[in-house]
């Protein structure tokens, strides 16, 4: 326990339910001063070149590289995915640190006429300043380097709060980008109960972004706090992702997308398939395909060898997913793959299928986010884009066609922010990973992801333009 801190909180391995580690839950005027250390490391790190910057970057993505197998397994133990997703997330989350420290060395500005021949318009790129970053525990490792990786790339120092489940991971990442380099003060981790840091986070008006990856709910609350002191604001909030399965799709690509969508970190992902919506030819033959694999897909603790299906989080998350799927059942819905807690009891639930789901039913309006897909059959296009759009949510939808008209067609008509077409698999980091509506505001990753953390600054200046440089 630290010095001053409000005491201590444990973290629990989501197969056993046993302890494994005791942490320092900090005060609040602990916070604030990793916060103040923040601003004091700002000026000399956002004065170094891009260059220089995306050296320690890179140092930092070469030893998370190195550290691969320990970081995978500290995931597994604190998160509960298979050994193989932690692998595949410390590549992900890598892959960050990769792509920014590239970027790093591409900050640039502009320079163009003004409407007064005397005059030029400079714009300078900057960083934001001192950055929040509040994670889950999902991603414990990729969350924090989505947001690490740009900010650090732009000249901008970084609070890190990552989710109480999962601090390990992030306490680990801390320690290799110290040894990387990065200069104490620039990247912290502050461990404690959101209740007691968190308004000292969204708050300190030396604080001038938040970025957020969490529930739509918990986002809703960040911004009206950090309102109060008009911080920039990134969110990746909550899903309810919509798969639409047409029936000239080829169905094994089509079973294999949605499995994939679906089971990936055992279906608590915000982009995971939340209800699949299949055209009423092959609805049969695409359910009948699907149980099979599903129910196939092996069970048990994340270190055990071939496991696919990991524990969920905690008991409210098994709680959760059975009450989607007894209000689907109560509703008319048939259970044709899993449908309970698994013989290993504890976390563990059976990867589910259910078919004859309605629009409608609890399953298909909030995000489960667990192991079941619900199957709803539709006839028309019209009918399918229109219930795939009834939600508040807006962050990733995917479809499975061989119509090149239908696909330009219905990934135009689909309110997300990001499209899957014949693949289940839609994140890396080139690409612009996001929401609209109520699942978020900015992008993360790709040329865009460090836009997040830079201002822009306009000089108008005299004596600068054609008709002065002519003199
Ligand atoms: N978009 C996504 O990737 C995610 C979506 N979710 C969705 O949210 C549901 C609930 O999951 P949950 O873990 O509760 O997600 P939360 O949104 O509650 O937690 C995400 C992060 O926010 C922090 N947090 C929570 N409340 C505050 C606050 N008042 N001030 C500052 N920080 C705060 C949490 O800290 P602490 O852990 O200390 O409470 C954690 O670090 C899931 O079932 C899922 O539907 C969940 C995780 C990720
Ligand atoms: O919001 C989430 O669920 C974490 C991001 C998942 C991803 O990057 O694929």
């Amino acid at each position: 326990m630290t010095e001053g801190g409000s005491g201590s909180f444990t973290v629990d391995d989501p197969a056993t339910g046993h302890v494994i580690a005791k942490l320092p839950s900090l005060s609040p005027e602990q916070v604030r001063a990793s916060v103040e250390a923040a601003h004091r490391a700002l000026p000399e790190w956002s004065a170094r070149s891009g260059n220089e910057r995306s050296q320690v970057l890179r140092r930092w993505f070469d030893l998370v590289s190195e550290h691969a197998e320990d970081l995978a397994r500290i995931i597994v133990l604190e998160q509960g995915k298979p050994l193989t997703e932690a692998r595949a997330e410390i590549v992900y989350a890598a892959s960050f640190l990769e792509w920014f420290a590239e970027e790093a060395k591409r900050i640039r500005g502009e320079i163009f006429d003004s409407p007064r021949a005397s005059n030029r318009v400079v714009v300078l790129q900057e960083p934001v300043g001192v950055c929040v970053a509040i994670t889950p525990w999902n991603f414990p490792a990729a969350m924090i380097t989505r947001k690490a990786g740009p900010a650090l790339a732009a000249g901008c120092t970084m609070v890190v709060k990552p989710a109480s489940q999962t601090p390990l991971t992030a306490l680990a990442l801390a320690e290799l980008a110290e040894r990387a380099g990065v200069p104490a003060g620039v990247l912290s981790v502050v461990t404690g109960r959101a209740s007691e840091i968190g308004p000292e986070l969204t708050g300190n008006p030396l604080v001038r972004k938040i970025s957020f990856t969490g529930s739509t709910e918990v986002g809703r609350r960040l911004l009206q706090e950090a309102a109060l002191t008009v911080k920039n604001a990134s969110m990746e909030l909550g899903g309810n992702a919509p798969v639409l399965v047409f029936d000239d799709a080829d169905v094994p690509t089509a079973v294999e997308g949605v499995l994939t969508a679906k089971f990936r970190n055992t279906g608590e992902s915000c982009i995971g398939a939340n209800r699949v919506y299949v055209q009423d030819r092959i609805y049969d033959e695409f359910a009948a395909a699907l149980a099979e694999r599903t129910g196939a897909l092996k069970v048990g603790p994340g270190l055990q060898d071939g496991v696919q299906i990991g524990p969920l989080i905690d008991s409210a998350a098994v709680e959760k997913v059975a009450e989607h799927i007894a209000d689907a059942t109560e509703n008319g819905a048939r259970v044709v793959a899993g449908g309970s807690v698994h013989g290993l009891g504890g976390r563990f639930f059976e990867p589910t299928v259910l078919v004859d789901v309605a629009p409608g039913m609890l399953i298909t309006r909030e995000e489960t986010f667990g192991p079941v897909l619900p199957l709803v059959r539709f006839d028309h296009e019209d009918q399918v884009v229109a219930w795939a759009n009834d939600t508040e949510f807006g962050l990733a939808a995917y479809l499975f066609t061989k119509d090149a008209e239908r696909t330009w067609r219905v990934a135009a008509a689909l309110e997300t922010g990001m499209v899957g077409i014949n693949t289940g698999l839609i994140s890396n980091e080139v690409a612009p990973f996001g929401g609209i509506k109520q699942s978020g505001l900015g992008r993360e990753g790709s040329v865009h992801g460090i836009d997040e953390y830079l201002e822009l600054k306009y000089l108008a200046w005299e004596g600068a333009g054609a008709t002065s440089a002519a003199r």
